[in-house]
């Protein structure tokens, strides 16, 4: 099996901050190992579940890669609806509470940042707003507060997966680092959170009276949520709370989870989510997930891992790689302008470019198939019609044009030149431009990445 070695940049990419203090070493080192036995033990498993499952039929083995946020759960979820159909339509009105959670979470972002304005600039200063914030939004503030108890409520209920993981540096260079981040899972991650929100009692040993408290409790989530749907409309409609979003830069659409253009369809008492909201809902994954589904055309199983894509989930990708027919690389290219919400001090392309740089030169890939998927196209149109300009982020960029077509030929081509540069052995180039919450669109990639992974696998059971 693999080992991380000093000089590798993947390991660069996880190492601790060098300001770190000796208690916050302790204490990760601690969490680290922990997390380390947890994740060993879960290995294990997944290894002794795979040797019997490939005595018993032919299966084709795909890991996910690619940062937080990526898209590798949205591409997942692109091969469950289209594979696993079944499945898929038990599990989505389960994603009901997260996608509530997603919209509260959006809300509470809003209303933070209107606290902090309320108690702003004065009516006179520069950047006091030309619509002045009123009692009207001190009252929506009050009037939306119980979301705040709901958003915890949801999180404890859906665990560490439904808390995005952040830290800001503290005083003292301290990084404080949420115990979640260590929260290794088993390999059903989301499937695991979405049971806790069936309708239907989960296992024969569900009590009828635990089966009745969930249904209460969503129950009781719901009727907030639809206490609150006028102000929440109120509030992401008001002109000057635009006009405050505008002025701080931050455009809620980028925004993983945002549902706040649908307010009206969401926050009703019979909501039922559409295959649509199920794509666009943003769960993070922890630890590595594995997923089978049976392709009847070619009659073969295959077998995909979506792993946790923050800094510190990296090192548990390891374990994987020896045993993949190809990878599929997510490289969000609308990133350029972003950091990484694990560490503000990391742009976001850097640190793709790192991680593939990486993948690209390890020996022990040099004969995986690994395809790259230069994802979020659609967030970068959005971003590059608002004017955001590409060279202000990449120097590199220099004079070109600062177009749709020219920006993504030219990751592209950054992109292709890493793999050259740095494969140990010449490895072909497979690229997708993709926006992967197109489910239609993305069909069509995912039956070409499906044909060329299956003749690879052929090619390379003919070899040997
Ligand atoms: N607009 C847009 N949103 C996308 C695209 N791909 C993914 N998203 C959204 O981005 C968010 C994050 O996507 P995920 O698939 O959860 O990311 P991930 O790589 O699995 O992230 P981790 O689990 O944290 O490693 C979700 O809300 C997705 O709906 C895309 O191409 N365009
Ligand atoms: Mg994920």
């Amino acid at each position: 099996m693999f080992r991380s070695s000093d000089h590798d940049p993947l390991s660069a990419a996880i190492a601790p901050p060098s300001n770190e203090t000796p208690a916050a070493r302790t204490a990760r080192l601690r969490a680290e190992a922990e997390a380390r036995r947890v994740s060993e033990e879960i290995d294990e498993q997944l290894k002794a579940e795979r040797a019997a499952r490939r005595r018993q039929r032919p299966c084709v083995k795909v890991l996910l890669l690619g940062q937080s946020e990526s898209g590798k759960s949205t591409t997942l979820k692109n091969f469950q609806m289209q594979y696993a159909r079944e499945t898929w339509l038990e599990e989505r009105s389960s994603w009901r509470a997260i996608i509530q959670l997603n919209l509260i979470r959006s809300i509470v972002t809003v209303l933070d940042l209107l606290g902090d304005a309320l108690v702003g600039p004065a009516l006179d200063s520069p950047s006091a707003l030309s619509m002045p914030l009123t009692e009207k939004h001190r009252l929506l503030r009050l009037r939306l507060a119980p979301l705040r108890g709901v958003q915890q409520d949801l999180q404890r209920r859906l665990g560490a997966a439904a808390i995005e993981e952040s830290y800001n540096p503290g005083p003292g260079g301290v990084l404080p680092r949420p115990s979640s981040e260590f929260a290794v899972r088993s390999h059903d991650g989301w499937r695991s959170a979405l049971e806790r929100f069936r309708a239907r009692p989960q296992e024969a040993q569900e009590s009828a009276r635990a089966a009745d408290a969930r249904v209460r409790k969503a129950a009781e989530v719901t009727e907030v949520v639809v206490g609150c749907a006028e102000d929440m409309k109120a509030l992401w409609e008001d002109h000057a709370v635009r006009e405050m979003l505008r002025r701080k830069k931050i455009r809620m659409e980028e925004e993983p989870g945002f549902f706040l253009n649908d307010i009206e369809r969401i926050a009703t008492r019979d909501y039922e989510p559409s295959d649509n909201d199920v794509i666009r809902a943003r769960l993070r994954t922890l630890g590595v997930q594995e997923y089978s589904f049976w392709v009847e055309q070619t009659g073969h199983e295959w077998l995909m891992y979506d792993v946790g894509g923050t800094r510190s989930s990296r090192a548990h990708w390891y374990p994987y790689f020896d045993d993949m027919e190809a990878i599929i690389f997510l490289a969000p290219i609308s990133s350029f302008d972003e950091r990484l919400r694990e560490d503000r001090r990391v742009n976001r392309l850097e640190d793709t470019y790192m991680l593939w740089q990486t993948l690209c030169s390890l020996q022990m890939l040099s004969k995986t198939q690994i395809i790259l998927f230069l994802n979020k196209c659609d967030l970068l149109e959005q971003k590059l019609r608002a004017g955001v300009r590409v060279r202000t982020h990449v120097p590199s960029f220099g004079n070109r044009s600062n177009d749709v077509d020219t920006v993504k030929k030219y990751f592209q081509s950054h992109f292709k030149e890493i793999a050259k540069q740095h494969s140990p052995e010449p490895r072909r180039f497979y690229v997708h431009l993709t926006s992967v919450i197109d489910t239609r669109s993305t069909a069509a990639t995912l039956r070409t990445v499906e044909d060329g992974i299956l003749r690879a696998s052929l090619r390379r059971a003919d070899l040997l």
